[in-house]
């Protein structure tokens, strides 16, 4: 499979100053001499000026092509780079000239997929790639270049160097079965194995973080009709995206935009303000409301401040409340007395900015409750590292036990075998051993 030569466009297809198209494979040289006109001493890592031509010697494109010898290169293989003019029809057709010389079209996410084969990147550092591209935030950005740096893959393998020596030392009772295992050393074990759980529930305990981060904490807008939500939004996004107007249940259908507070990407969903309706369409934007509230992260519950609190509040769910922000629109207007003993409540104006900065802390302290953010190394796992450094989690516990009840150190090695396993998953390292045991357990013995 690694035997052939990919190539694709490289930047998005769109009018702009360059575009690339890069190839990878170990005919990257050998095609790109059929594509244009090499100069005889092409050095690598080096931006060679050449002209793309056509099947008929014509030109097609004129451009600083660039040979990375591998394995010093991105993919681990022979790559080369052509840095055209940015114009779709060319750009097309100079992949298309590279695709009739002798390379094919890459798959999606298939340079990368080469460098983790070839050994360039583990499997987070791969997938940190694509959070880096979709980063919506300067923290996300951040955990995303900390991921790429390989924060998550060194964790997961130095928790694996502190098992290997608990798994060799179980092994050697298998071998001498006359001999158990005594308590001091056992106690021992059983420290170490608990350093490693205490290092995977600490990792376990960013994920809540890792994905708000990757996906942006949603935060749904809500409240009565004609509060001022939307206008809430568009000062919040800081122009007029959603229709604004005195009539109330102006919004009928979900508004969502991303924006970052304090780094932290938010999705704002602006919603049907609650009430009692007769009218079909703003009964579904009603239920669509109450379908955000029951999966948001964040609720900033807005009334209208100048009114008297005896008008509808939100009948939140109580693992909510804690997640809700309650904001005193059209404070310009002045606050009405019967808000005053209201604990925590911001006073604010669409009109005249004032709260939005209270608005801003309020955001960030409900979000800190998930985790802390802002550390100096911000390691926000994902959802399948979570996945893995959970069954890490319950085999060292499993193996913990079996130790305590004085198992066989067979069956106690194979739960610490399975946890290993786990964090190779994390690094994407396959257990060679493992594999060959799946083949080979289907052979017959002497065979
Ligand atoms: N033009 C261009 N820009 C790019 C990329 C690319 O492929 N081409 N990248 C692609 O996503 C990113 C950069 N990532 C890269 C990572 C490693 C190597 C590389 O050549 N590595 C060699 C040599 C290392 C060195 O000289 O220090 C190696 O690892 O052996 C290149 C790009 C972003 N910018
Ligand atoms: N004085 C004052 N008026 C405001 C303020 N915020 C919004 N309004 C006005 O309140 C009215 C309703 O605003 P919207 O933002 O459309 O309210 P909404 O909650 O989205 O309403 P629905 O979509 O109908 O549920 C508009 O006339 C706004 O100009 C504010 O801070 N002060
Ligand atoms: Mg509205």
């Amino acid at each position: 499979m690694l035997n052939d030569t990919i190539a694709a466009i490289s930047t998005a297809l769109g009018e702009a100053a360059i575009s690339v198209v890069r190839i990878s494979g170990p005919q990257a040289l050998q095609t790109a001499s059929r594509v244009a006109r090499l100069p005889a001493n092409i050095r690598p890592r080096q931006a060679h000026l050449v002209q793309i031509l056509d099947a008929e010697g014509g030109a097609l494109d004129h451009g600083l092509m660039i040979y990375f010898k591998g394995p010093a290169s991105y993919t681990g293989e022979d790559v080369i780079e052509f840095h055209g003019h940015g114009g779709v029809l060319v750009t097309q057709r100079v992949l298309e000239r590279w695709l009739s010389c002798g390379a094919r079209a890459a798959e999606p996410g298939e340079f990368t997929q080469r460098a983790f084969l070839n050994g360039k990147m583990d499997l987070t550092q791969a997938e940190a790639v694509m959070d880096l591209i979709h980063a919506q935030s300067t923290l996300a950005l951040r955990a995303a270049n900390e991921q790429l740096g390989g924060v998550i893959g060194r964790e997961a393998a130095a928790m694996q160097q502190e098992i290997i020596p608990v798994l060799a030392h179980i092994e050697a009772y298998i071998d001498f079965p006359e001999e158990d295992i005594s308590p001091e050393t056992g106690e021992n074990l059983k420290r170490r194995m608990d350093g490693v759980l205490g290092r995977a529930q600490k990792l376990i305990a960013t994920s809540e973080q890792g994905r708000i981060l990757r996906h942006g904490a949603r935060t749904v807008i809500s409240g009565s009709p004609n509060v001022g939500k939307s206008s809430l939004l568009n000062v919040l996004l800081g122009f007029e995206r959603a229709i604004v107007s005195p009539t109330a249940g102006t919004t009928r259908d979900t508004i969502e935009e991303v924006i970052q507070v304090h780094g932290i990407p938010l999705r704002l969903v602006d919603t049907a303000g609650l009430r009692d309706s007769d009218d079909d369409v703003e009964r579904v934007g009603i239920q669509r409301t109450e379908r955000e509230l029951e999966r948001a992260d964040l609720v900033i519950e807005v009334v209208d401040g100048s009114l008297g609190a005896s008008a509808a509040r939100l009948q939140l769910p109580p693992a909510l409340v804690s997640r809700r922000i309650l904001i005193l629109n059209k404070s310009d207007l002045g606050i009405h007395a019967d808000w005053a003993g209201e604990q925590g409540a911001i006073p604010f104006s669409c009109l005249t900015g004032e709260g939005t900065e209270a608005l801003r802390d309020a955001i960030r302290a409900v979000i800190a409750t998930a985790g802390p953010l802002a550390t100096d190394h911000p390691i926000a796992i994902n959802a399948r590292h979570k996945a893995a450094f959970e069954r890490c989690a319950e085999r060292l516990v499993a193996a913990r036990a079996a130790l305590a009840r004085n198992e066989a150190p067979e069956f106690i090695a194979l739960e610490i075998r399975e946890a290993l396993q786990a964090l190779g998953d994390v690094i994407g390292q396959v257990d060679v051993e493992r594999i060959l045991d799946v083949i080979f357990s289907t052979f017959c013995i002497g065979k």
